[in-house]
């Protein structure tokens, strides 16, 4: 399985049965979706600062933004498999044209 699917279902694992004082994850559903939703904002701009002033760092920071939209997706009900299907849905559409298909 790819690391992406397989943190995907780590996550989704989490929020259906883990200790939230054993589990970051766990710890972050706990906390609810306005807390989750503030570290993915954290984590986007962490991202956007590495890849002005510490390219060497986006990679990691990129991980850390796409881990926290995971759980936000997960808390949602939604999965990569979603995200999947939009980005499939949007294949040969034009990027011009991609707004008004929504
Ligand atoms: N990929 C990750 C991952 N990336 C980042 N993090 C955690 O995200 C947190 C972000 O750090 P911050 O300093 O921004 O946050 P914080 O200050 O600790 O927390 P806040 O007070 O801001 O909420 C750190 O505690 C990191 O350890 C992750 N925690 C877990 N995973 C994956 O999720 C799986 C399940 O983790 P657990 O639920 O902890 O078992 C693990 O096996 C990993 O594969």
């Amino acid at each position: 399985m790819d690391p992406l699917d397989r943190l995907d279902a780590t996550i989704r694992a989490r929020r259906d049965a883990a200790d939230p004082g054993r589990s970051y994850v766990a710890s972050l559903f706990a906390k609810g979706r306005p807390k989750i939703a503030q570290k993915v904002g954290e984590e986007a701009t962490e991202t956007v600062i590495a890849a002005l002033a510490a390219p060497e760092t986006l990679a990691a920071e990129a991980a850390d933004l796409v881990f926290h939209l995971l759980v936000l997706l997960a808390d949602a009900g939604l999965g990569l498999e979603d995200v999947r299907a939009e980005l499939a849905r949007r294949e040969g559409v034009s990027g011009h044209d991609e707004k008004a298909s929504r």
